[in-house]
């Protein structure tokens, strides 16, 4: 690969919407060109016989799950494929000599029994998790350049663990107290059918699920512990909301000083992210919203320290696809090559 030519990408897992997010932000990437679609159920089919809206930037037929063909074809595999996948598929890929970027949970817990116990799979080997690096841009950014494995943070644990991090590290809140209530969109659950998503289980409805029991939740305490020099435990609720995208990570943790105030916190965030595109700390006193980041890479983050109960709360929202999946699976790429990170990236949220 030279650095001038574009760097060619295959997407395994093509067809759901992960995939075709990456296919849509790709699109408007200066330095990558989607060489190869990859489908397990549909190789040999049109492309766009299940996205019409792509018929004229995706003529092509989809390539079937064969390491060889693509290796062939691309220099980056993007794998957009459910949990479990990945950990067979891996290795071969790595093989054949391509980079790849994991948008599944498969090689984010360092620590396999951990895998195993909340993802209910068999854990990937302990080398390949190893050679895995976790791909959370504003936190851990510096450890994926030059690297040729990543694996792509959970939504969840994006807006969440970056709307906690500076607070734990600064030791300004305690890692102990933490409470968790989130939110998402539907499309997090995937193109697939399944009872809990129908439209009839979802419209006016408002739902909490896998309580005490999401996946996300040992990779929450996992980038918390980074910041806390010691294990964290999280109490962690999920709800499922009428909309098609978006989180919403509601967050609360006891001040370990009452005298600091939302004007501390709001400049120890912006001093934290400074030069973070993607992170955007608003003003004290206003509240993001997740329309105010749809369509777009941003995470945008509220505080408030209050006097009163001596709790910090933080508001912090995400679009799931883009910076809770493809979008951050883009700037990890980005950061991979050892280019702009918001390279490809840097538009503006869809509104209203
Ligand atoms: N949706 C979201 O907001 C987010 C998703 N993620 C993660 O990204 C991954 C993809 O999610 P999402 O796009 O929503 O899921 P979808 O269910 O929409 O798509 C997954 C795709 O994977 C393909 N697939 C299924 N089984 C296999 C297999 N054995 N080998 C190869 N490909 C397979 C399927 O396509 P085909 O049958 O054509 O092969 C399917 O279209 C998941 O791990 C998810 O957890 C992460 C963050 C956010
Ligand atoms: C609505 C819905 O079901 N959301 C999914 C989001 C998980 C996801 O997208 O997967 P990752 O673990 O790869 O981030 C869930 O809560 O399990």
């Amino acid at each position: 690969m030279s650095s001038s030519s574009l760097v060619r990408a295959a997407i395994i897992g093509s067809t759901g919407y992960g995939g075709v997010e990456l296919i849509r932000l790709l699109a408007a990437h200066p330095r990558v060109t989607v060489t190869s679609v990859v489908s397990s159920s549909n190789a040999g089919e049109p492309f766009a016989a299940g996205y019409p809206h792509l018929t004229e930037i995706r003529t092509d037929t989809l390539d079937a799950v064969d390491p060889a063909l693509i290796a062939g074809k691309a220099d980056v595999v993007f794998f957009a494929t459910p949990h479990g996948v990945s950990t067979k598929l891996a290795g071969d890929f790595l093989a054949a000599g391509l980079k790849i970027i994991d948008l599944s949970g498969d090689f984010r817990l360092k620590s396999r029994e951990t895998y195993a116990q909340w993802y209910k799979k068999e854990a990937p080997a302990q080398a390949e998790l190893d050679r895995a690096v976790y791909g959370m841009c504003e936190l851990f950014g510096d450890e994926a350049a030059g690297q040729d494995f990543i694996s792509n943070p959970g939504c969840f644990p994006t807006a969440t663990t970056l709307g906690l991090y500076p607070a734990v590290k600064a030791g300004w809140i305690d890692p102990d107290t933490i409470i968790v209530d989130a939110k998402t969109g539907v499309s997090g659950a995937g193109r697939g059918l399944n009872i809990s998503s129908h439209y009839a289980e979802v419209n006016e409805n408002f739902k909490a699920y896998k309580i005490h029991q999401h996946q996300h939740t040992p990779e929450i305490e996992q980038v918390l512990a980074r910041a806390a020099g010691r294990p964290v435990t999280t109490s962690f609720t999920t709800h499922l909301v009428p909309m098609t995208r978006g989180i919403m990570s509601t967050m609360y943790a006891s001040l370990t000083d009452r005298g600091r105030t939302t004007a501390d916190f709001v400049e120890l965030y912006r001093q934290f992210y400074e030069g973070r595109k993607f992170v955007r700390v608003r003003q004290a006193g206003t509240w993001p919203a997740t329309k105010e980041v749809y369509g777009s890479n941003y995470c945008d983050i509220g505080v408030l320290a209050d006097e009163r109960t001596g709790r910090l709360t933080v508001v912090s929202v995400i679009d799931n696809l883009v910076k809770g999946a493809s979008g951050q699976a883009i700037q990890n790429l980005n950061l991979m090559m050892g280019w702009e990170e918001t390279l490809g990236l840097e538009f503006v949220p869809v509104y209203p």
